[in-house]
């Protein structure tokens, strides 16, 4: 039984990632590995480049022999090309950029430094080199980028772009990573009718934590399970959460029923299921957050793993700030990460704050970068997304940010520096922000934002990839079309011949 104190959030988020275990490892294809925390070391098992390359189109040469006119005797673009032909003192071979140096050969001239001399034959080309360069310039030795048996990437690394290219190069195409969890998630309320509904009776709203909750799970790679809206009535809950407990889900997020009301069943089928860790934090939105694990073996879950269990409030916002601030940590501890925490920059404020007198606020907030070069001073500015009663999910909307402002009762001034835990990714830093207003934000009665307008985001594009290479195409040189982030849509994409 979970006692009756209201912990810190902190405490709470330390006994979450106890609770917490990583997942065990499962192999996965490249495509499907963007995003995942490796779970072994990569090893390069030829280096690269696998033979000496050239870094600019020229002539290889031999350094010693100086500016002056010499015949090209081979061209050397890719695979085989210049095999068996070895520059000798008063001939160079052609080059282009990444193609073999041939035997004999020590550096390379750059065209830009060479002359074609015009020729009656076409079997002989001769080129005047203009400058005296040293040995080994424009050559890329073997290995000069991946030496053979190089650690190229090791466990709990976090596969982003360039690491597929990285594996693709080594030629690893699948890996051991850890996987994300699969998440399930319940609506409660006997007032929740779904979205689709046009008409709402009286004391009807549409349910809209649920298409909430099962969108940041997708976003933070999970696999999800919608178990629908509950009503208020025990037998029903209990019926969904021990058939979800069934399914092979490791965490179980349900919305609502957790407070004090006399239907709040959330948290004693959780204590009947489980083991029930805390119910009430001392956070604001937040309070009634319920965190509980419920065991293998225990009512009908008969896996070999424990499901952790998230009663999250059903204040829309409040639901959303716990996801944020519990769940993504706990998803990412799960699959694998060194740290699973929410980062965290100082920013200014943009217009002062009154803060609660007991519980400490996350203030939802538009986090940008604001250069100041005139005052010296350029750095993050958070304004306030408005009114942040936890059931105006407008007050989420545009947020990247929770200021973190501790409980005194008192007014933070504009221009003081706050913490912030960062909720997006830095690429929403440079959004649109929210509108201007010159009023101070009460953090019971804030000012409304007025509606602006946001062009449209996440639209999905169309892209070709073609790969236009001689040495790709010929298998000799790494292809590294797989550096494609996974929400583009592949169009085409193959390899040429040049
Ligand atoms: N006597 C007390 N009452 C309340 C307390 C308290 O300490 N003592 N805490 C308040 C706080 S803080 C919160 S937060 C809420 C949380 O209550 P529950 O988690 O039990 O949630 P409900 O009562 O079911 O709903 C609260 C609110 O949210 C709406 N809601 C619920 N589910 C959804 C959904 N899926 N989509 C949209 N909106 C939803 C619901 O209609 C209610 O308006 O308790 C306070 N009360
Ligand atoms: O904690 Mo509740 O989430 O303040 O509204």
């Amino acid at each position: 039984m979970a006692e009756n104190r209201m912990i810190s959030v902190e405490e709470a988020l330390d006994t979450v990632l106890n609770v917490a275990q990583r997942l065990p490892p499962v192999t996965v294809s490249l495509h499907e590995a963007l995003g995942k925390v490796l779970a072994q070391d990569i090893t390069a098992p030829d280096p690269l480049p696998p033979y000496p390359a050239s870094v600019k189109d020229g002539y290889a040469v031999l350094a010693s022999d100086g500016p002056g006119e010499y015949t090209v005797i081979t061209e050397s673009r890719a695979g085989n090309d210049g095999v068996g032909v070895t520059v000798t003192p008063g001939t160079v071979a052609y080059v282009t950029t990444g193609g073999p140096i041939p035997d004999g050969a020590d550096a390379v001239v750059q065209v830009e430094d060479t002359q074609l001399i015009e020729s009656a034959s076409v079997d002989s080309k001769r080129v005047r080199i203009l400058k005296q360069i040293k040995q080994g310039v424009d050559i890329r030795p073997v290995g000069c980028d991946i030496a053979e048996g190089d650690v190229v990437l090791k466990s709990g690394e976090r596969l982003g772009p360039a690491e597929i290219g990285l594996l693709a190069t080594v030629g690893v195409l699948t890996v051991k990573v850890y996987p994300t969890p699969t998440i399930a998630v319940l609506s409660t309320g006997d007032e929740l009718v779904e979205p689709t509904s046009e008409i709402l009776n009286r004391g009807q709203i549409r349910d809209s934590n649920r298409a909430m909750i099962l969108a940041a799970g997708t976003q933070q790679q999970c696999k999800v399970l919608d178990l629908g809206i509950a009503h208020d009535d025990e037998k029903e809950i209990e019926k969904i959460l021990d058939r979800a407990s069934s399914s092979g889900i490791d965490i179980l997020l349900t919305s609502g029923g957790v407070s004090m009301g006399d239907r709040d069943f959330v948290k004693p089928l959780l204590e009947k299921s489980g083991r029930v860790h805390f119910h009430k934090v001392c956070m604001k939105p937040g309070k009634p957050l319920t965190f509980a694990e419920i065991l293998p073996g225990s009512t009908e879950n008969k896996k070999a793993n424990k499901i952790l269990a998230f009663g999250l409030p059903g204040n829309p916002v409040s639901c959303l700030v716990c996801f944020h601030l519990f769940v993504v940590p706990a998803i990412r501890h799960l699959s694998g990460w060194t740290n699973p925490h929410l980062p965290r920059v100082h920013a200014r404020l943009k217009r002062s704050i009154k803060t609660d007198p007991i519980r400490p606020e996350f203030h939802r907030a538009f986090v940008k970068w604001e250069v100041n070069s005139r005052l010296g001073n350029s750095g993050f500015v958070a304004e306030s997304t408005g009114h942040q009663m936890s059931s105006r999910l407008l007050s989420m909307k545009s947020a990247n940010a929770f200021l973190e402002l501790p409980a005194s009762g008192n007014l933070i001034p504009a221009g003081s520096f706050v913490v912030a835990s960062i909720i997006s990714d830095l690429s929403d830093f440079a959004g649109h922000g929210i509108p201007t207003s010159t009023q101070s934000v009460n953090a019971e009665q804030g000012c409304m934002p007025q509606e602006i307008n946001i062009e449209s985001q996440g639209s999905e594009f169309r892209v070709a990839i073609l790969t236009v290479s001689d040495t790709v195409a010929l298998g000799s040189g790494p292809d590294r079309r797989y550096l494609l982030p996974s929400s583009y849509t592949l169009w085409y994409l193959c390899l040429a011949r040049s």
